[in-house]
């Protein structure tokens, strides 16, 4: 895809949407203060010629210390409000941003994010977007200030007097052209400083979501070594961008500061030739051998400034990334029909290949198969988690590509195997986001045979989720996903593995929730425990990458080895009779 690379400062101001004119205001009175910078110098000059040649009175004296005095204060406040201008233009473009990226990640296919570690995503979503309010708030505004003020009072040097003027600029050049060495270097560095934090935050998040299993196999010593590992990368990456910088940005410093070593000489011998007055001298001889030490805090700016590139281009890639949209409205009959599907995660060994099945609108069908046969990605394709390669997924007859994804994700509630509470109150964990009131909560929960449970919480509906939702049980956190998923109330419903923590005491209120749940709906059922083929109408196999027998129990059982055989072991399961030495055997349910 050939694409025009855009500027990214005009990226970054489109962005920001409304808050751009907060952010131009800013830079607008960051000119004007920058300009004040020059007033003062000029006052002091007219001062020191009226007084060298004698030509001052009392008020002209007040008239140029008022306006030295008037143009310091003006300097700081304008300064001052640009900051606070900026401040609210900053924070409302990060808002922004933060939105755009959070939506556009949802509507991103998942094979793109899956691509990506979830340290880098959080880079991009943390790190990076917070380096855009530091140039926002404090670099923009500081860039405008302290080139406004060096130029304006270089303009005004060349009033005075042009060949010293010129002289005065001779180690900018000199100073700009480490600057464009700095530069050269920065980019590589910091992709490689960029890499280093987000391995750095992947191994974090891996060690702390990972802590029970680190518990469990006493690993401490084993994953503190991979973090210690990437603290020592990242901070051998550091180090080397110091020792490679240090040296130039101390070579700036020295020359960008040794003006005096030009002015006060030349300055002197122009003086002493006659061709310059005693103000002029001394004019060039301060402030022209300093003006440029305005510029000083640009090489610190210049650096972030490429560390800002960085977290736009990151930020642009992000929503660059091609997101699932369609535009028809989501059909009206739910039949579900995968045609001839082909599908793999990698693009190189096939997951599905010639998978077709359909169910009518209304039916329950159960998908079986050994581990790893390709269930999940079969739910995956029909509720567009992924698109196929080749073939199709269509509901009620409509290609689900061409259908609007949020009306697709609207229409198909699904229940996982693990179900992920979010840190709220159990009120928020079943609405999500959804707007309903406290009432159609608990009838939900009700239907879910959980009502009696949370009421039984101290604080009921809103009893905080505690970190990973650890004080609920495995069964109780499925009957929450359950609760959502009756409230959700779409025509599709797909359970993956969804009764899979219920333990014979739970298992009853977990069949009923279930069954409240399915009601009226189309459902496919991921079922490992055979016991929930009985509440569905067909049952299909998923074998030898496609599905290769589908109809009722019966039909499957005589005409697919692989389920004659995991129903034999299920009610061979089902039937088997504990005993111990000196006990009577006793018959498992
Ligand atoms: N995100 C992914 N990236 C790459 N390969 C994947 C991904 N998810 C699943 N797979 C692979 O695709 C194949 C089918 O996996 P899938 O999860 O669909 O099987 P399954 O029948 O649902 O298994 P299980 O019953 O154990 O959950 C497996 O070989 C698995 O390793």
């Amino acid at each position: 895809m050939n694409k025009t690379k855009k500027n990214p400062i005009l990226l970054l101001l489109n962005w920001a949407g409304g808050s751009k004119y907060y952010l131009m205001l800013s830079a607008l009175l960051s000119f004007f203060s920058g300009l004040c910078t020059m007033v003062p110098y000029y006052g002091l000059y007219r001062l020191m010629d009226d007084v060298f040649s004698g030509m001052y009175t009392r008020e002209s004296i007040i008239n140029y210390c008022m306006v030295i005095g008037v143009a310091v204060i003006a300097r700081f406040v304008l300064f001052g409000i640009s900051g606070i201008a900026s401040h609210k233009g900053a924070y409302g473009a990060l808002f922004k941003v933060r939105c755009m990226i959070t939506e556009h990640m949802a509507k991103v296919p998942l094979g793109a994010l899956n691509e990506r570690s979830t340290g880098e995503i959080k880079t991009v979503m943390n790190e990076e977007i917070e380096k855009l309010e530091l140039f926002l708030a404090h670099h923009f505004p500081e860039l405008i200030y302290y080139l406004t003020g060096p130029v304006a009072v270089f303009i005004y040097l060349l009033t005075v007097n042009v060949p010293l003027a010129l002289i005065s600029l001779a180690p900018l050049i000199f100073a700009v052209a480490v600057m464009a060495l700095i530069f050269r270097n920065t980019d590589y560095m910091m992709v490689r400083a960029n890499r280093s934090i987000s391995a750095l935050n992947s191994v974090m998040i891996e060690y702390i979501t990972g802590m029970k299993l680190i518990k469990a196999y006493n690993m401490g010593s084993h994953s503190f070594q991979k973090y210690s590992r990437a603290v020592e990368e990242e901070n051998s990456v550091w180090n080397e961008i110091s020792r490679k910088m240090a040296p130039l940005y101390a070579a700036f410093v020295v020359i960008i500061e040794c003006g005096m070593l030009l002015m006060v000489p030349l300055g002197g011998l122009l003086f002493l030739k006659g061709s310059l007055t005693a103000s002029a001298f001394l004019l060039f001889a301060f402030v022209g051998s300093l003006y440029l030490t305005e510029l000083r805090p640009l090489q610190e700016l210049g650096s972030n400034f490429a560390q800002v590139l960085t977290a736009i281009t990151k930020a642009e890639e992000f929503l660059s990334l091609p997101i699932f949209e369609g535009g028809y409205s989501f059909p009206g009959s739910h039949d579900i029909e995968l045609k001839d599907v082909r599908f793999s995660y990698d693009g190189k060994t096939d997951v599905l290949e010639k998978c077709s099945f359909r169910i009518k609108r209304g039916e329950k069908l159960a998908l079986v198969g050994a581990s790893g046969a390709g269930k999940s990605t079969v739910v995956e394709l029909i509720s567009r988690f992924y698109d196929v390669l080749e073939g199709e997924v269509l509901i009620g007859g409509t290609d689900v590509r061409v259908i609007n994804y949020e009306e697709l994700l609207q229409n198909i509630a699904m229940v996982f195997q693990k179900t992920f509470l979010t840190r709220d109150s159990v009120f928020e964990n079943i609405r999500m986001g959804s707007g309903a009131a406290i009432e159609q909560v608990r009838e939900a929960a009700r239907q879910a045979q959980l009502d009696s449970f949370i009421m039984s919480l101290p604080q009921g509906y809103d009893t905080k989720v505690g970190n990973f939702g650890a004080r609920f049980s495995g069964g109780e956190k499925q009957r929450i996903a359950i609760a959502r998923a009756i409230l959700k109330n779409a025509p599709i419903l797909i359970l993956d593995e969804a009764t899979s923590a219920a333990d014979p005491e739970n298992q009853l209120e977990m069949d009923r929730a279930i069954e409240n749940l399915c009601k009226g709906k189309t459902v496919i059922i991921i079922a490992h425990r055979l016991g929930v083929v009985k509440m569905c109408d067909q049952v299909a196999v998923v074998e030898n990458r496609t599905l290769s027998c589908m109809g009722t129990h019966q039909e499957v059982l005589e005409g697919n080895d692989y389920y004659r055989r995991a129903w034999a072991d299920y009610e061979a399961a089902r039937g088997i009779t504990y005993s111990m030495e000196g006990g009577d055997g006793s018959e498992r349910q």
